[in-house]
């Protein structure tokens, strides 16, 4: 597997490949790749003869005070990782190679609607930093299929909406969340936690699916009450909660009662360590 940092080169190795009528897959990334981004390139085979990662730990998705300078950076691990998982091609820019005029003076993409709540409450400008450099590795790679994991549920409907927006000649397609033997779902911030808080972090995984449970099996609608109650077993267990809301998993509003696609979705800080989940709820037949 070759690695790439630098855009003309890669549209010439791309190009080559595009005429040898080749379906080409992108599997954009940040790096400290696990088994859930290898499953990702696995997908990616399926569905395509030739398959592009990308590492590129993107300024313009982090706030101010967020965690762009501690986030892991393993290149050289992530290489072999990605030559044993079958991928062809590694794009890793730098900063500057994707954004040569710097951070203020970029036109930045704004998806609305799906976008506004959840994460896109809690980090505003989060999702016009991922539109925006999703949709320029999407120009520079120019991808058939391009594959996301369901963990990061709300980025992958942002996505879905840029490229139906847009008219982007590709497909999204995605993975369901791989976990650990605990049920925690893998993430590279996983890392970052203490043993103890390592202990502590199921418990976001035992609430979705006791919530799951809840709606599927008991029959509550009162969903607020529920949410609440929820909160405040995880703040027990030590995590503070950012949001832990039930929402239609299409359009990512807060749920009404006859809603039959439901998205529940937590984000907690433990420690310093923000982790994402979500679990989705199917009623009626
Ligand atoms: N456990 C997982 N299962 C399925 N897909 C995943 C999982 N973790 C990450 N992905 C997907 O991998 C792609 C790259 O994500 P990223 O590199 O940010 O990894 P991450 O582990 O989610 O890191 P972070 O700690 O930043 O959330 C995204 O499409 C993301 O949804
Ligand atoms: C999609 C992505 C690579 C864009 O920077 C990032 O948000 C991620 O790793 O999920
Ligand atoms: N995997 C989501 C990217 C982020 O948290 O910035």
């Amino acid at each position: 597997m070759k690695t790439i940092s630098q855009i003309a080169p890669l549209r010439s190795a791309l190009a080559t490949r595009r005429k040898a009528a080749k379906r080409i897959a992108l599997v954009p990334t940040m790096g400290n790749l696990h088994a859930g981004h290898l499953a990702l390139i696995e997908l990616a085979r399926r569905h395509a003869d030739f398959v592009v990662a990308s590492i590129f730990v993107n300024p313009l998705q982090f706030g101010a005070n967020e965690d762009l300078d501690r986030y892991p950076r393993t290149l050289a691990a992530d290489e072999q990782k990605l030559q044993g998982a079958g991928c062809d091609l590694l794009f890793a820019p730098t900063v500057a190679e994707m954004y040569p005029q710097g951070m203020q003076s970029q036109t930045r993409l704004c998806v609305g609607g799906v976008a506004q709540r959840l994460c896109g409450a809690a980090r505003p400008g989060h999702f016009e930093g991922v539109a925006t450099v999703v949709c320029k590795l999407f120009n520079i790679v120019q991808p058939d299929v391009a594959a996301f994991g369901r963990k990061d549920y709300q980025q992958l409907r942002v996505i879905e909406t840029l490229v139906e927006d847009l008219n982007l000649p590709l497909r999204i397609i995605s993975l369901p969340t791989v976990r650990d033997l605990d049920g925690l779902a893998l993430s590279s911030r996983n890392g970052g936690l203490t043993d103890e808080q390592r202990k502590t972090a199921p418990v976001l995984w035992q609430s979705l699916q006791q919530m799951a449970k809840a709606i599927t099996e008991d029959g509550e609608r009162d969903y607020p009450t529920l949410c609440a109650s929820h909160k405040a077993h995880l703040a027990q267990h030590g995590l503070r909660v950012d949001y832990l809301e039930i929402c239609a998993a299409d359009s990512l509003q807060a749920a009404r009662t006859d809603d039959q696609k439901l998205l529940i979705a937590v984000a907690a800080f433990l420690g310093n360590v923000r982790l994402i989940d979500n679990i989705e709820v199917m009623l009626g037949s």
